[in-house]
């Protein structure tokens, strides 16, 4: 299965409808990969919370809509990154809010396969909690090749349990798209490592890189091998990371040390 995670690099002075069009034109020359993989919140500024409501959309709208046609025109399933999502039914959520930070996974038809809106929001008290509702629900979709991809988003990388109940729903690998900054990027690489290694998964992990709104993005994404071999792993500039990977491994990793099987709930 070929993997190409695009870790996307911008500042702050590209206009949204350009970045649409560089994304799109970037998904399109990946043509042949099976599964193709964007940052978080690519669209909206990973760090650029004051433009978020501005930039933020329905699953329905132009950026999803634009993914969708690279998606088909490439023929792959393409995991988007995440969207500030504002829904156009007027949806809104138990602390108010009408905004959600989501991953959208589109089929190599163009249709929306999954998905998932951001459990953990980064923060503390200002940023995504302060602007955001969390997610609440568990989302894995069925790629091909037998692969059973959980979906999670940046700081949900911190939280062990997701990845854990993302295991006990048969996942085999997890995909993760950030905008994780350069001053943390060491917790980054072990957490990625630590996630395969304690779940025996695959981590297909799409990092942002550039600056904006002040931030230097770490890159550094990654495919991780369920022993925690890094497969291949990106530098801190823009770069389409393309790598094979072999979804036996998963369970031929399982079969020779079954640590999971130790497991006292
Ligand atoms: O946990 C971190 O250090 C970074 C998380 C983050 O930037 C995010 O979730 O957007």
């Amino acid at each position: 299965m070929r993997i190409a995670l695009i870790q996307l690099a911008y500042g702050d002075a590209e206009s949204l409808p350009d970045r649409v069009e560089r994304v799109a034109a970037l998904v399109r020359a990946q043509a042949g990969a099976e599964l193709v993989v964007l940052p978080e919140l690519w669209s909206a500024g990973g760090f650029s919370y004051r433009e978020w409501d501005e930039r933020s959309q329905d699953i329905a709208g132009p950026v999803v809509t634009a993914l969708a046609a690279a998606a088909r025109d490439a023929g792959v399933w393409l995991h988007g990154g995440s969207i500030a999502e504002h829904p156009d039914s007027g949806e809104i959520g138990v602390e108010g809010k009408s905004l959600w930070n989501t991953s959208v996974v589109f089929a190599p038809d163009g249709e929306v396969a999954a998905t998932y809106r951001k459990i953990h929001r980064f923060g503390f008290a200002g940023g995504e909690p302060k602007l955001m509702e969390a997610g609440t629900d568990l989302v894995l979709l069925d790629l091909p090749d037998g692969v059973r991809a959980g979906l999670s988003t940046c700081y949900d990388l911190r939280f062990p349990e997701l990845y854990r109940a993302q295991l006990d729903e048969g996942a085999t690998a997890f995909v993760i798209p950030a905008a994780w900054p350069m001053a943390r990027v060491e917790a980054w690489r072990l957490l990625l490592q630590a996630r395969a290694i304690e779940d025996q998964c695959f981590v297909f992990a799409c990092n942002t890189a550039g600056t904006h709104a002040g931030t230097q993005m770490g890159g550094h994404s990654a495919v991780i091998a369920p022993t925690g071999e890094v497969l291949a792993e990106a530098g801190a500039d823009e770069q389409v990371l393309t790598v094979d990977v072999d979804p036996a491994t998963v369970a031929q990793t399982r079969e020779a040390f079954p640590v999971l099987a130790d497991r006292r709930l």
